[in-house]
């Protein structure tokens, strides 16, 4: 089952005009047909409740004539009540939970879309957001059960809250006092991501509920930002396990429900220090979540979940049971390109699957046959007979001859083959062979050596073959049997000793491991990740928050000459010293034989200007606030254009000359000055090439800068303006995030040397 994605468009602020709405909400054409069978389905009561729109429209930002159109699972508008958008999406999920499958809803949006409305609401009624209700239904359904059953069944709810904040996880139901420096550790336990040393609280009724929940959310990190009087600025996680025991079995389920922080455009924050530093880990967590759902619906080999604790937590894709993510719109434009990124992250999860299993429930008492068809599972036990049965042994022998009941063998224990397993199984029968063929009631070769049973008188009794009583074959088989089972539970006793041993060698070096991370590098991490930002800001040409950044790395580096002579220009610049601003203005292109960006066609900033939505490409993916215009059907793009966009491409790929050049950088003078200028790392100058506007700029220096990061070891290297990491060809430049072949050569074509 894929991932439920609903849209949530917020009502207006007391700021915000009826004249700034762009979004539009709309329903598809199939959605009737959708809706219809739904129906036939049965589920009348659901279908009606969520019978609404499943379509949001918004302007193209570069062409306000055309739209771009997003079709989700459903479509809820400002004039959604809580109540309502609960009952179609949270309600249903309830008695999943109670069946044994895990829940995970999230609130996906930009900052001050509603997310923190959405899950945990006001404090009125009818303002409850969706945890609180989901909590009011799942102690409703407990109490149903239990009456149901008599009391014969308890539910016991307890609860875990924590948030991620500048990723780091803090256990919520912990006063922030208690907090340590580096967090609570994760750890992967049976596929899952559980967090170490966690609280959790068991809690009985709403009313205790509401009690830890509001106490635990003063602890939560929230401040006011521009665009948020009241902006959350961590992921937070309430884990809600449901443990239903009856007198057979306890079953355990998880619902999580999941606030996440919004991702924020800092040129519209103002963000002080703080915020800077919080937002930007906010953004890296929201940006890396965005890499997962690209690289899950593009089935790629590698899901970066391992870079953000949120993406390691959330585990979209990777975890069971079912899934629901409720994204967060704002109607104005001033989020305008925010929005069109989320609507594409969204639109991209809308094709995650999650695997529908639920969680093996534990059974009381002796081991019940597992469900899956086993070793275990195919093979019958032994069967002890009672000791009166071994005392009427010779009474059944007694019994008439000619009744067939009485050809069978008398024994003390059944031995069944294990037909799956057929080397045990000859082990025991190769010992008792010959004597069972005696014992045995079915036709056998060997029967003709048995003496004939009528021959048997009563006082013969107990059968003999031989000289070997029944008694005694008895006695051996069980020996033999018992001996083979003690070999085998000896060795099952070392495996498991010696997997006990194994697993705890792992765990101490995992824990090392994470200890080296997470203690006494993080800071060195941290530090060399001011660094990174503070390089990316320079870049950009966002001189004081550069200057932020690299002070903020400053404790983290405090003798480093380099860093402090950084800093003192960068300051000197600020200041307006022209000579300090060329010492530490970002890497300019070489000026060689090839000439400057000056000779650069003033055509690509023409054609960017008008630029229309036809001109997208696949490669355009991330042209617009790091998200990217999914490609997918439901991004409905004019096709004329589209038709007319690829053949142009294919003209321009026909090209033998741009194909050579693709093959050998060095053939063509163009080439190595496209190379020089993306190496530069400059946005001003990446940004004027043809089909590179500022935002696929600013993702391609970030691209660099990244890969700088990966090979740089050293705080000096970090500083250092000259790059590590040089782009060498065109086709090493067609890898890099955002770019692709037609990207490539759009540039390149855009180049006049
Ligand atoms: N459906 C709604 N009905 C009424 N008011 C809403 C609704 N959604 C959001 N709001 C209001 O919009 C403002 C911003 O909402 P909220 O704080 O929930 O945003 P957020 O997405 O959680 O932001 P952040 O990511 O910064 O925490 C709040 O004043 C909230 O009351």
């Amino acid at each position: 089952m894929s991932v439920r994605v609903v849209a949530r468009v917020r009502p207006l602020l007391k700021s915000e005009r009826e004249l700034d709405v762009i979004l539009r909400t709309g329903a598809s054409a199939g959605a009737a047909e959708t809706k219809s069978q739904q129906s036939l389905n049965g589920d009348r009561k659901l279908a009606a409740l969520r019978d609404r729109d499943n379509v949001v429209r918004i302007p193209n930002p570069k062409n306000e004539g055309e739209e771009y159109t997003f079709q989700f699972n459903a479509v809820y508008d400002a004039d959604v009540a809580q109540q309502e958008l609960f009952d179609a999406e949270v309600a249903p999920t309830i008695k999943h939970l109670f069946n044994g499958f895990d829940i995970t809803l999230f609130a996906y949006g930009v900052t001050g879309t509603g997310k923190t409305h959405t899950m945990r609401g006001g404090k009125s009624l009818a303002d409850r957001g969706v945890i609180p209700r989901l909590l009011s239904g799942i102690y409703r359904r407990s109490r149903k059960m239990e009456k149901d059953s008599n009391g014969e069944t308890t539910v016991q709810v307890s609860l875990s809250y924590y948030e991620i904040y500048n990723d780091k996880v803090y256990d919520l139901f912990e006063p922030p006092e208690k907090r340590t420096l580096a967090g609570l550790p994760l750890r992967d336990n049976g596929g899952k991501t559980v967090v170490c040393g966690l609280t959790e609280k068991t809690c009985t009724s709403l009313k205790e509920f509401e009690g830890l929940y509001d106490q635990a959310n003063t602890n939560r990190s929230t401040s006011a930002t521009k665009l948020n009087a009241h902006s959350s600025r961590s992921h937070a996680i309430l884990g809600v396990k449901v443990t239903i025991t009856t007198p057979e079995k306890t079953r355990i389920s998880t619902a999580s429900a999941i606030d996440l922080a919004g991702s924020e455009d800092n040129r519209r924050t103002e963000n002080d220090k703080e915020r800077m530093v919080e937002s930007a880990s906010i953004n890296k967590s929201l940006f890396v979540l965005a890499q997962c759902v690209e690289a899950i619906t593009k089935k790629q080999h590698r899901i970066p979940y391992r870079e953000s604790k949120m993406t390691r937590i959330l585990s979209l894709g990777q975890n069971n049971g079912l899934t629901v993510m409720i994204l967060n719109l704002a109607p104005v434009r001033s989020y305008h390109l925010d929005t069109i990124s989320s609507l594409n992250v969204a639109n991209r999860t809308r094709k995650i699957e999650v695997r529908e299993v639920e969680n093996d429930p534990i059974f009381k008492g002796p081991a019940r046959p597992s469900a899956r068809p086993s070793m275990a599972a195919s093979r019958k036990p032994l069967q002890p007979l009672t000791a009166s049965v071994n005392v009427n042994m010779p009474a059944a022998v007694a019994k008439d001859p000619t009744q067939k009941d009485d050809d069978k063998p008398l024994k003390a224990f059944s031995v069944y083959s294990d037909r799956s397993q057929p080397k045990p199984v000859t082990q025991i029968r190769k010992a008792e062979m010959p004597k069972r063929t005696s014992l045995s009631s079915e036709a056998h070769p060997i029967r003709t050596l048995k003496p004939p049973r009528p021959t048997f008188a009563p006082s013969q009794a107990p059968l003999s073959y031989g000289d070997i009583s029944a008694a005694r074959i008895e006695e051996m088989v069980e020996k033999k049997v018992e001996e083979i089972l003690a070999v085998r539970a000896v060795s099952e006793q070392s495996r498991q000793t010696q997997v006990h041993e194994l697993n705890e060698q792992l765990q101490r070096r995992l824990e090392q491991l994470e200890q080296r991370i997470e203690g006494t590098e993080d800071a060195r991490a941290e530090g060399l990740s001011y660094l990174l930002m503070a390089k990316q800001h320079h870049a950009r040409g966002e001189n004081s928050s550069a200057l932020r950044m690299y002070q903020l790395a400053l404790p983290h580096f405090p003798h480093n000459e380099k860093l402090a002579s950084k800093i003192a220009a960068l300051k000197e610049s600020l200041h307006g010293n022209s000579k300090a601003r060329q010492s530490i203005a970002p890497v300019s292109p070489p000026k060689g034989r090839f000439g400057s960006m000056l000779s650069l066609k003033k055509e690509p900033t023409l054609t960017l200007g008008k630029r229309q939505v036809g001109d997208m490409d696949d490669d355009d993916v991330d042209r617009v606030g790091g998200g990217g215009f999914s490609s997918g059907e439901e991004s409905i793009l004019p096709v004329s254009k589209k038709r007319a966009t690829v053949k142009a491409l294919r003209h321009r790929l026909g090209d033998r000359s741009a194909l050579d050049d693709y093959k050998d950088p060095s053939v063509s003078p163009r080439t190595i000055h496209l190379l020089s200028i993306i190496n530069s790392r400059d946005v001003s100058q990446i940004k004027l090439l043809k089909g590179v506007g500022a935002k696929k700029a600013e993702a391609i220096v970030d691209c660099l800068c990244e890969m700088d990061q990966a090979s740089l070891t050293t705080a000096d290297e970090m500083i250092s303006d000259h790059p590590q990491f040089q782009v060498s060809s065109l086709a090493e430049l067609s890898t890099l995030k955002g770019v692709g072949v037609r990207t490539v050569e759009n540039m390149r074509n855009g180049v006049l040397v």
